[in-house]
């Protein structure tokens, strides 16, 4: 059973460049944590440590007090949804199969009408093929499948990098309270700029210059806090996009 992951002075460098800089962190079981932060931060670079797709110049990543690599049944608990989900050329049915291959076909529309599918199925059945890449579907379609596919599956650790990638405003709010109920007994490890989503966790990071430079629970900030003032620059740029968009 998963109860912590630690990641110990950890850095990480892409061709000479820092990426993450003696970067410490602790996640324990049950705990729902956004990892924000500007944009080439190392947010997914740090989700591609934790999935060993990558390996760190220096530091450690402990499970449980264990090193990761050793750890049996690391991927098993996980339920990933990167921002490159993996698309196969063959059948929406297959494609979630991979997740769990028990799962019923009620169990598949279920689980891509949570993701936000209702529309997309309305002209589509389990059969269609997705293409080379999920080629013959758009790149929202692409995210909201991957998403069903995790939906599919009981990890005991979810982690979601923009989940609502692709996700139109008119479904939002419905996807967001289905992730919420599949997280309900879950770790949740989240990376997103959407303000809406990130009412999924309690407790935010601020990455920065390869560091954690500010950890709490929301609530708890001040007006003047590092975290404030990210989400506040988030929220007026989202609001000017919004402006922008009914212009
Ligand atoms: N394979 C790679 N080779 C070289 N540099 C890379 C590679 N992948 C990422 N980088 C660089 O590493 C830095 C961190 O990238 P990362 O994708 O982790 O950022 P991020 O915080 O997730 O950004 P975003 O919010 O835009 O997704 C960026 O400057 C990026 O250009």
């Amino acid at each position: 059973m998963f109860e912590k992951i630690e990641f110990i002075n950890l850095s990480f460098e892409y061709e000479g460049r820092k990426i993450l800089d003696n970067f410490n962190l602790q996640i324990k079981r049950g705990e729902k944590i956004a990892i924000v932060g500007s944009s080439g931060e190392g947010k997914t670079t740090l989700i591609r440590l934790m999935l060993r797709f990558i390996s760190p110049h220096s530091g450690k990543i402990l499970v449980n007090e264990k090193p990761i690599s050793e750890f049996e049944n690391w991927y098993k608990m996980l339920g990933v949804l990167s921002q490159k989900a993996h698309i196969f050329n063959r059948s929406l049915r297959e494609n979630l199969l991979i997740a769990n291959p028990r799962a019923s076909d009620k169990e598949m529309y279920e689980a891509l009408e949570k993701a936000g599918l209702k529309k997309f199925m309305q002209t589509r059945n389990l059969d269609t093929i997705l293409g080379n890449e999920g080629g013959f579907t758009s790149g929202g379609e692409r995210t909201r499948i991957a998403l069903a596919r995790l939906l599919l599956r009981k990890p005991e650790i979810v982690i979601l990098d923009e989940p609502l990638e692709g996700v139109d405003k008119l479904v939002e709010k419905e996807v967001i309270e289905n992730i919420r109920d599949f997280v309900k007994d879950k770790t949740l490890i989240l990376i997103s700029h959407r303000f809406s989503i990130l009412s999924l966790t309690e407790e935010f990071a601020v990455l920065e210059n390869g560091k954690i430079i500010e950890k709490g629970k929301y609530h708890e900030h001040s007006e003047d806090s590092l975290l404030k003032q990210f989400f506040k620059a988030e929220q007026e740029l989202t609001e000017k996009f919004r402006k922008d968009d009914v212009v």
